[in-house]
């Protein structure tokens, strides 16, 4: 059998090609970033095809710089962005409009419409999620009602939806010439239309939002073989064989199978996700219930997340909307140019507030300003409110769970920041753990690819391959710890109630 498994990520800022070995070490990556489009306030977009001509050129790049070809691939996963919604001609393989990213925020008034009816929580007993912008169910409305000619299009079963996963999956598939049009649970279960315990689509909850069963892909689980690459491709011939959201993803890669593990990826935003096994639990706390994944045809494993909208793309917009640093490594020195917050704190609403607070009419707020904050303080405070935010997350966990998480296993992009994860430590009063392999979202994806062509044999063999790197232990005196939170959940009070009539 070939020695490697490739895993493509398509993530909300880049899409990465990674290929791993047995041990689950990285043999090369490929990465290109992609264009943010932001037509209007509120809304995010990106281009399909510029996300699919950038899925071959990584992979090729991933190849190439290792020297392979795809007799040495075995299989290829594929995780992604979860809910960003492409809607395209299938006879023509066409995008009818941008890629509607998750963090947009336009589909607020198609939200107040269906939650007229029965409240934000709707459909949440069957489907997991309340009824918000987040999801790609009123994505998909949006370009139904928006784009002329969507709506025929679609009722005459010439339009396909699909997530990143469903994209990337079909076009390397053929595309036009029979690509595969299939999903898997997890991504499913983000769509606000697959039932958690049947894992089916909803024909009435597709009905209530007037989209047509023929625009969805089949539900598949994360871990089967879907198809080949075509022969367009560099990987012709190649099993796909896993699909994993990127969230569930980075929990398979930190081998946390099983009930009452967890982890958290700080990324463009944060995600905290809990495993709670074969059973499906309702949050209290406002968090969402979810897939966490299914390996061909074994029992399912549900998971409670705690969703953060804004954590690394704060960084981002101290860059690139302020200026304050030219790249986001630099937000640490900046950070540690001062002692402390300065008594800045700095909630970042930008798409209303996510988990677990759920307030769409939240906007950004930094309070606490005198002449004394500088920018140090800024960059101090935008590190706080990730691991504010972060721990607001856990409390619910814990409260959901009636436990008391004793450790918390990072990664992603933002994890590179040691000032980070020592707050984050402090904040929590539980140790932060870090492990070798911090690309656990395409490690997810390569396990599960790889685990249904038999490359690797079962989850006790990758649990082996899971490495502690670093460890950060709380330094924060438990009186001190408690005075900052206290003063977290007040900032965030002062964002909540904002988008008014005036405002929207
Ligand atoms: N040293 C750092 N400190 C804080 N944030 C960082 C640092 N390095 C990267 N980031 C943030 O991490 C995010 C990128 O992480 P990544 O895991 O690649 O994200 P994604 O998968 O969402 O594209 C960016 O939003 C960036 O601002
Ligand atoms: O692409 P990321 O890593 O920012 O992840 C985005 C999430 O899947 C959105 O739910």
């Amino acid at each position: 059998m070939a020695d490697y498994v490739l895993a493509i990520d398509q993530g909300t800022t880049s899409s990465r090609a990674i290929i791993f070995d047995k041990a689950g070490s990285i043999i090369s990556t490929g990465q290109l970033e992609h264009e943010q489009i932001f037509p209007k306030a509120g809304w995010v977009e990106h281009d399909p095809a510029e996300i699919w001509r950038n899925t071959g050129e990584v992979i090729g790049q991933a190849l190439g710089r290792a020297n392979l070809t795809r007799h040495d691939i075995a299989a290829v996963g594929i995780t992604n962005q979860r809910e960003t919604a492409v809607v395209w001609d299938r006879r023509t393989g066409e995008p009818v409009y941008n890629a509607i990213v998750w963090q947009d925020t336009r589909t607020q008034p198609i939200v107040d419409r269906l939650a007229a009816d029965g409240g934000v929580e709707r459909f949440k007993q069957d489907v997991g999620l309340p009824l918000a912008t987040y999801f790609s169910g009123t994505k998909i409305v949006w370009i139904l009602e928006n784009v002329p000619g969507a709506r025929e299009k679609a009722e005459a079963g010439d339009l396909l939806f699909g997530t990143t996963d469903t994209w990337v999956l079909w076009n390397l598939t053929g595309g036009v010439d029979g690509g595969v049009h299939a999903t898997d649970v997890t991504n499913a279960s983000r769509t606000m239309f697959m039932d958690l315990e049947t894992l089916g689509w909803r024909d009435d909850i597709l009905a209530a939002f007037g989209v047509p069963r023929s625009m969805m892909p089949e539900i598949r689980s994360s871990s089967e073989v879907y198809g080949a690459a075509n022969e367009h491709s560099l990987l012709r011939g190649t099993p796909i064989a896993g699909i994993l959201g990127d969230q569930q993803a980075a929990t398979f890669g930190q081998a946390a199978f099983d009930a009452g593990e967890a982890k958290n990826t700080y990324g463009t935003g944060n995600f905290l996700i809990f495993n709670t096994g074969e059973e499906i639990v309702h949050s209290r706390n406002g968090l969402l219930t979810t897939v966490g994944y299914k390996l061909g045809d074994q029992p399912v494993h549900y998971a409670l997340e705690g969703s953060i909208a804004v954590t690394g793309s704060l960084i981002q917009w101290l860059r690139d909307n302020l200026g304050l640093i030219s790249s986001a490594s630099e937000v640490e020195a900046l950070a540690n140019s001062v002692e402390d917050n300065g008594g800045a704190y700095f909630v970042p609403a930008f798409s209303g507030l996510f988990a677990p607070y759920w307030r769409p009419d939240a906007r950004g707020a930094l309070v606490g300003l005198t002449r004394y904050v500088n920018k140090g303080h800024l960059a101090r405070a935008a590190h706080e409110a990730i691991a504010f935010q972060t721990r607001d997350v856990v409390e619910a966990v814990n409260a959901d769970a009636g436990i008391d998480l004793t450790e918390l296993r990072v990664d992603g992009g933002a994890t590179a920041n040691d000032t980070l994860l020592q707050f984050q430590a402090d904040i929590l009063g539980v140790p932060v753990v870090r492990p070798v392999v911090a690309e656990t979202t395409a490690l997810g994806a390569a396990y599960a690819a790889g685990l249904a062509v038999g490359f690797w044999s079962g989850l006790g063999e990758l649990a082996q391959n899971w490495q502690e790197d670093r460890r950060w232990t709380p330094a924060m005196d438990e009186a001190e710890r408690e005075r900052l939170d206290r003063n977290w959940k007040k900032a965030v009070t002062k964002t909540l109630d904002w988008v008014d009539e005036d405002v929207a």
